[in-house]
């Protein structure tokens, strides 16, 4: 069994997350509960608690982009390469810390980071399954105001189910800043979209979107390289979306109103059980990728 406790918080850029951890370190403290913040995001500045470790200590992504020429997103997966190489950065300071603690995880908003790229994977499987040996929990939040556009809250969607297939820990999803969307939504409207009700997408208005079917063929015919995804082509796009969804079958949201202590807590519970359920059902082994002594070599 661990004796160490995590949620990894994640979720697209300007989601909330860096607030919701905040919320939840102010509510840990008036619970007298512990707990390790740790900022896993190269670009982040303004923090209301400071970070007990911070990447930007390890590397700083501004040097990053200047020295190798990268962009943004180029840059922070360079950063992630470089956190796992040199993981003792985040091990060693973990090593003491105890169940009491919650250790917090902030993870930036670069949703590649939660759908292709191996990084994440990777650094998840080492703290749980590594002899740090952390029971964990990934939290993954998505704003309530994409529900106004519905394309955006299952697309959204789409990026929290793949989080999940790709992470393979226990999982809650949030739709953040509620407060953003009180009094706008009825409740029995909120509840399709708590539950994603994939009927909804049968509404969606068709947007007219150009694609290019040919961006990736090397010498593209120019008369051919356009096509229009209208009517019903966009129609049969969405209900075999919709049918992911619906098999997959797994998603639901927790809603987070940061202002509200209560709703804080309700959702920290929903991580507490999480994790214990995760733990009373699976024995913990390491993977084969990863080394026991904390070293990824
Ligand atoms: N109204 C409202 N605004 C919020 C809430 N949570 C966050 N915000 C605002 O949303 C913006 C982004 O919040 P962050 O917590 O920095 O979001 P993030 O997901 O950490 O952002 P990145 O790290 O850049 O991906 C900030 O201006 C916050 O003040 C909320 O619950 N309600």
């Amino acid at each position: 069994m661990g004796s160490k406790y995590g949620v990894i918080v994640m979720g697209p850029a300007g989601a909330g997350k860096t607030t919701f951890c905040s919320a939840l370190i102010e509510h840990l403290r008036n619970n007298r509960r512990s707990c390790f913040y740790i900022n896993l995001d190269p670009a982040a500045e303004d923090f209301v608690y400071e970070p007990d470790v911070d990447i930007k200590d390890l590397i700083s992504l501004e040097d990053v982009m200047e020295e190798l020429h990268l962009g943004p997103n180029g840059g922070l997966i360079y950063c992630f390469e470089f956190l796992l190489d040199n993981l003792d950065f985040i091990t060693d300071p973990l090593e003491t810390v105890t169940d009491e603690y919650l250790i917090i995880i902030d993870m930036p908003g670069q949703i590649e980071l939660y759908s292709h790229v191996p990084v994440l994977p990777n650094l998840v499987r080492h703290l749980a399954h590594g002899s740090l040996n952390i029971s964990m929990c990934a939290a993954y939040l998505l704003e309530s105001t994409f529900i106004v556009d519905r394309a955006k809250f299952f697309s959204g969607t789409l990026s929290a189910m793949s989080a999940m297939l790709l992470l393979e820990l226990p999982h809650v999803n949030i739709l953040s800043k509620m407060d953003l969307v009180k009094g706008q939504v009825a409740r029995k409207d909120l509840k399709r979209f708590i539950d994603p009700d994939i009927s909804l997408l049968q509404d969606v208005p068709d947007s007219g979107l150009v694609y290019d079917a040919n961006e990736n063929l090397e010498t593209p015919d120019p008369t051919e390289s356009q096509s229009v995804m209208t009517g019903e082509s966009f129609a049969r796009l969405n209900r075999a979306v919709g049918q992911l969804i619906d098999e997959f079958s797994l998603v639901s949201f927790l809603k987070l109103d940061v202002q509200n202590e209560d709703s804080v807590g309700s959702v920290l519970s929903y991580i507490d059980d999480a994790i214990q359920f995760h733990e009373s059902q699976e024995p913990r082994e390491p993977m084969d990728d990863v080394q026991d002594d904390g070293d990824m070599g």
